[in-house]
């Protein structure tokens, strides 16, 4: 009997039709690379799935899907984006991200160990090392999340550090400072209306979609007053996920690693950015500080190109925000 080809294996991608990883999705498919994603579509669209990649619609937290979906497509390695991401809900409603984030994170790391997929990345965030005043953050700095959120990510975080030497379980920890942006080629970008991330609101703004961009603080001691973040392209970080499951295919050990340019913008930055690109005012007021919110979050971005040799190239602030409008005028108004 002659020998069949053996059948590719297929990273499962939990969250692919949300934000970050529909871009992910279209990533692996541009690199040829199978994939397959369950989403329950809570935030995230049908749409936003590339065609060659399975959609199974369903709960990440129950185990019959997951066992069903790693055996069923051949799984060799999870990518973990399904989860809750608002951080004033968090605190509002902290035990639905303990089990969203937490818990079903817990039944997707035991699915993983009982059925054999020893390779996780993961989303992370920025928001596990709360208010701290260091100027770049490096990846030692001390976690102290103060939200429910930060918290419920930090908590996987742990047990994948502890599944490592416990079940031989590989995982590359990717923890995102502030992702922006849409896919260059306008496949997929941020489509939940009611999102709170500044470039979203001020195009939603600019496009009247919103009567105004609230700007939160002009006190912060920043040059300008307002807060400072590190806004990273989001296909730049969705190729970050790529290298990171190529990492873990070639045998790589496991890595935390911030996910930022190390490079910061400020509020007001953003919005003339906004206006230069588009030639159009925005439509802003000033408003008082939003509670939580740190001065200046600015990633140490080192050790991830050291890593994974991430070169990012889509690091410039008006591409960042030219993308991003692009696909806000794409959506129905
Ligand atoms: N957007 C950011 O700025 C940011 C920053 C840091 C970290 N992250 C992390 O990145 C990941 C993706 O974020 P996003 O911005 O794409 O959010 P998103 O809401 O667009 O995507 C999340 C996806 O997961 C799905 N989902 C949620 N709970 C699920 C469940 N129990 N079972 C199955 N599917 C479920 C949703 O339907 C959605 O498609 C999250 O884990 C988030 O914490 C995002
Ligand atoms: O309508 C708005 C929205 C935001 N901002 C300001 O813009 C900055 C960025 O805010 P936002 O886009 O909401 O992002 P962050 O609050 O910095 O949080 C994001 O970035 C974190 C990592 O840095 C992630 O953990 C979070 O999930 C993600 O929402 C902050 O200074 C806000 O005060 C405004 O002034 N007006």
């Amino acid at each position: 009997m002659l020998d069949q080809p053996a059948a590719p294996r297929r990273v499962l991608v939990t969250g692919g039709a949300g934000y970050i990883g529909s871009h992910v999705l279209h990533a692996l498919t541009d690199a040829g690379i199978p994939a397959v994603t369950i989403d329950n579509l809570s935030t995230g669209r049908r749409a936003a799935v590339p065609e060659a990649v399975p959609l199974v619609e369903g709960d990440v937290g129950s185990a019959d899907l997951l066992e069903q979906v790693i055996r069923g497509h051949g799984v060799d390695a999870v990518m973990h984006f399904a989860g809750s991401i608002v951080v004033p809900e968090s605190v509002e409603k902290p035990l639905a991200y303990y089990r969203n984030n937490t818990v079903n994170s817990l039944t997707l790391l035991d699915a993983c160990v009982r059925l054999g997929v020893d390779k996780v990345v993961f989303s992370s965030t920025a928001a596990v090392y709360g208010a701290t005043d260091r100027v770049p953050i490096d990846e030692e700095t001390p976690t102290a999340p103060i939200n429910p959120y930060g918290a419920s990510k930090l908590m996987t975080e742990q047990m994948l550090r502890d599944a490592g030497p416990a079940h031989g379980l590989r995982s590359v920890i990717l923890r995102y400072f502030n992702v922006a942006g849409a896919d260059p080629a306008g496949r997929t970008g941020q489509a939940t209306p009611t999102a709170t991330h500044l470039i979203k609101v001020a195009c939603q703004a600019l496009l009247g979609r919103r009567p105004a961009l609230s700007i939160f603080g002009t006190d912060y001691p920043t040059p300008d007053g307002t807060c400072i973040r590190d806004y990273i392209h989001v296909s730049d970080l969705a190729e970050a996920h790529v290298l990171a499951l190529l990492h873990l295919r070639r045998g790589g050990e496991s890595l935390t690693l911030n996910c930022g340019y190390g490079r910061g913008a400020s509020v007001l930055e953003v919005v003339r950015t906004l206006e230069e690109v588009s030639g159009e005012k925005v439509p802003a007021t000033f408003a008082d500080r939003r509670a939580g919110d740190p001065p200046q979050l600015v990633a140490g971005a080192d050790r991830i190109r050291e890593r994974l040799g991430w070169v990012p190239k889509h690091d410039r602030l008006d591409e960042i925000v030219r993308s991003a409008l692009a696909w806000e005028r794409s959506l129905p108004g």
